[in-house]
This record gives C-alpha cells, sequence and structure tokens, in this order.
C-alpha cells in the first residue's frame, strides 16, 4: 500500500536526499579567502534584483560589516561608507528606518546601532541621539511590558530584545524602569515544549528563543525559566541525520539557527543573566557535527553561507553561520561580571574567527567603547 506523505515528511525527505550526500562527502575546511571575496562582492553595486530588500538596509549594512568584523576583516573604508550611508537612515524621533525615507522601525535601529557600535568611533556614536531614541522607546512600550517594533506594528520577542539591546549598549541598567514588567512578559513566552515563542501561548521558535533568552539575560532573570525543559528542547533542534539545527519541531535544518539556537546554548552554558549557581558550564549538543553541517553543507561554491543546499548563500545566512561557528570555536564563561574566553576543542579549525559577544552579537569586547561614551554623556 502506498503511503502519501504529509507535505512536512516530504520536505524533510527532500532535504535529506540534498545533505546526507554531502555530510558522506571528503571534510571540507573553511573557505576563508571565497567568503572574504564574497563580502566584498556585496560591498560593489548590487544587481537590481536586491530592490526587494530596499526596507532591510540598517540589516545589511550589520551583516556585511559583523561577519568582516568577526573574520577580523573590518577596516576603515568600509567603515566610512557605512557611517554615510547610517546617517541617512536616521529619523525624525531618533530611530532607524529601514531605507532612505522610510518609517523608523525598532528592528532597524537595532541593526543601525550594532553598526554604529562596530564602526566604534565617536562619529559613528555621533549618529545616536540617546535622550531622543529612549523617549521613542517609551513610547512604543504596552501596558504588559512588551514593545511594538512602531506606532502601528506588532509587539514580539524580537522588539523587546531589541530595546533591551540597544538601551543597554546606551548604558541602561537592567532595572531601569524602562523595563518594567518586560521581564515578566518575556517569561511568559516560554511555552510548554520548553523554548520561547514570539508572544506567550504561540510556538516555540529558535529565533523568538534567541531573542527573549538574550533580553531575559541581561533583564538578569534567566533563573525564572524553567531551564531543565529549554535545554531539552535546544537540544531536539539538533537534527538527528543532519546535524544541523532546526528552529521548531517537525522542521528543517537551517544554517541560521547555528546561531539562533547555537547562541541560546551559548548564554545558557556562559552564565549570563543567571543568578542562581547551578549553571553547568559546557555546550551539551555535538558542536562537532554542527560543525560538519556548516563545512560540509553551508559553504557557497564561490563563498558566502547558505540556509541549506541547494540555495544560495545571502548575508543574512553568512553572518549567522559565521556567528554560530564563532559560538563553538571558543568556551564563553562569565565571572564577576568579565568574560573568561578559552579557546575550545573545536579552535584549530576556527581560529580565524573572533569570539562573539553572546548577548550583543558583535565580537566580543567592542561593545566597550560604546558603553563607555554613552556613561559619559
Ligand atoms: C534580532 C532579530 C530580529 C532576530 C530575528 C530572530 C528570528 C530569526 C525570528 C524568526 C521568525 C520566524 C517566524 C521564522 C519562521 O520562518 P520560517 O517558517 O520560514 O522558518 P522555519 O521553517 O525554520 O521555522
Ligand atoms: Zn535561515
Amino acid at each position: 500500500m502506498m503511503v502519501e506523505l504529509t507535505q512536512t515528511q516530504a520536505l524533510q525527505e527532500e532535504t535529506a536526499l540534498v545533505v546526507a550526500p554531502l555530510l558522506q562527502n571528503r571534510p571540507k575546511l573553511f573557505n576563508f579567502n571565497k567568503h572574504y571575496d564574497y563580502l566584498k562582492k556585496m560591498l560593489e553595486s548590487l544587481p537590481s534584483y536586491f530592490s526587494v530588500l530596499d526596507a532591510s538596509k540598517a540589516w545589511m549594512i550589520y551583516w556585511e560589516l559583523n561577519s568582516l568584523a568577526v573574520m577580523n576583516k573590518l577596516d576603515g573604508a568600509v567603515k566610512t561608507r557605512a557611517i554615510s550611508s547610517l546617517r541617512q537612515l536616521r529619523g525624525v524621533n531618533g530611530g532607524f528606518c529601514g531605507g532612505n525615507g522610510q518609517q523608523e522601525h525598532v528592528l532597524s535601529t537595532y541593526a543601525a546601532v550594532l553598526s554604529i557600535c562596530l564602526c566604534g568611533d565617536d562619529e559613528a556614536f555621533a549618529l545616536i541621539e540617546k535622550e531622543k531614541l529612549l523617549r521613542w522607546f517609551y513610547s512604543l512600550k504596552n501596558y504588559d511590558g512588551s514593545f511594538r517594533v512602531n506606532h502601528e506594528g506588532e509587539s514580539d520577542a524580537r522588539s523587546a530584545y531589541a530595546v533591551v539591546c540597544v538601551a543597554s549598549l546606551l548604558g541602561l541598567p537592567g532595572d531601569h524602569d524602562l523595563f518594567k514588567d518586560t521581564l515578566e512578559w518575556l517569561c511568559k513566552c516560554q511555552t510548554y515544549e520548553g523554548g520561547l515563542a514570539g508572544v506567550p501561548y504561540a510556538e516555540a521558535h529558535g529565533g523568538y528563543t534567541y531573542c527573549a533568552l538574550a533580553a531575559i539575560a541581561l533583564l538578569q532573570g534567566v533563573h525564572n525559566l524553567d531551564i531543565p525543559r529549554l535545554v531539552k528542547w535546544l537540544l531536539q533542534r539538533q537534527d538527528s541525520a543532519l546535524f544541523g539545527f532546526s528552529g521548531r519541531t517537525n522542521k528543517l535544518v537551517d544554517g541560521c539557527y547555528s546561531w539562533w539556537v547555537g547562541g541560546s546554548h551559548l548564554i545558557l552554558a556562559s552564565g549570563f543573566g543567571n543568578r542562581s549557581e547551578n549553571v553547568t558550564h559546557g555546550l551539551f549538543y555535538n558542536s562537532e557535527k554542527l560543525l560538519k553541517y556548516i563545512l560540509q553543507c553551508c559553504q557557497g561554491a564561490s563563498g558566502g553561507l547558505r540556509d541549506k543546499p541547494p540555495k544560495r548563500p545571502d548575508q543574512y545566512h553568512t553572518c549567522y553561520c559565521l556567528l554560530g561557528l564563532s559560538s563553538i570555536a571558543y568556551d564563553y564563561r562569565i565571572q564577576d561580571n568579565h568574560w573568561l574566553i578559552e579557546p575550545s576543542c573545536l579552535y584549530s579549525s576556527l581560529d580565524f574567527l573572533l569570539p562573539t559577544h553572546p548577548i550583543y552579537c558583535i565580537p566580543l569586547g567592542l561593545e566597550k567603547k560604546m558603553l563607555s561614551y554613552f556613561k559619559s554623556i
């Protein structure tokens, strides 16, 4: 009897047919030069079909700068260009717009502020009007502690994380009045599965889990979560046959979850934002196998990294695959507010990558200049 597959099963089979043979191939090294060439190419004039990404300009700047930065290849000329492009994205309320002449958006603001942090000088910092931006964040706050992405927009764990992350880089402490009830709202996003959803009572997802957990960690509240259940769900994200991570139950592996899921593992293992003593330092998933998925299946032949074969590489997946690799190249631990970073057992294959800040998603230590600049104003 022929059993008809569900659409989900058919997609899983289709993915396995493409991914599994690549995992059998000869081991691949990280192709540093090709990825660097890809990133340089993305700085040239882009073909017209990139116009669909016009509202993601701030994001494209961040993905590009951050990929170069984590590869330790971000130079002054690229920073100067970025500052000039970011200047044009400033909005009237202190936020940043997705594209020129568009509306301010909390997520574009997050991408722009991280890019400014990556540029790391006073000319870049001066693009941020701190008081105005904080007033705008207040105006986007809902009565339950969550934040809207803009006045007409949705409220979810992404916008809460973006606000908490940006405000923290501008020097606001976790107990600031701007965050009243935000921790409680974020903790309500944990679902019966253990992962966190975009809003309370929705489906747990790797992207939202990272956002909610990173914000909860900045608000010093990780111990309020059901950590064993969260760890179990995060572990279930590693596909037992294909080794990459999926974003949610019964969905497909995708390179970007190397960071959204891998970064969530990292936050828990580092102990950041967890007031209890019960932190088990060390990652529980098989990082060697994740490395194999990224190297064998996510590297494009002409550089750049991708979701899965046969898709083409793009800047978003390049950035988050690189962060995923960086998260397994080192062991991260927080002690007395200081990061202790040691090379991991995989470091020798990944020694070209800098460690990434588990919460701010930029090379670790680059946050310091911005923090001290905004402390003094
Ligand atoms: C800082 C910031 C803004 C982070 C964004 C985090 C993030 C990636 C959120 C995911 C959003 C989402 C609903 C994905 C599902 O897409 P899908 O159904 O195409 O993917 P899936 O099949 O893998 O679930
Ligand atoms: Zn993806």
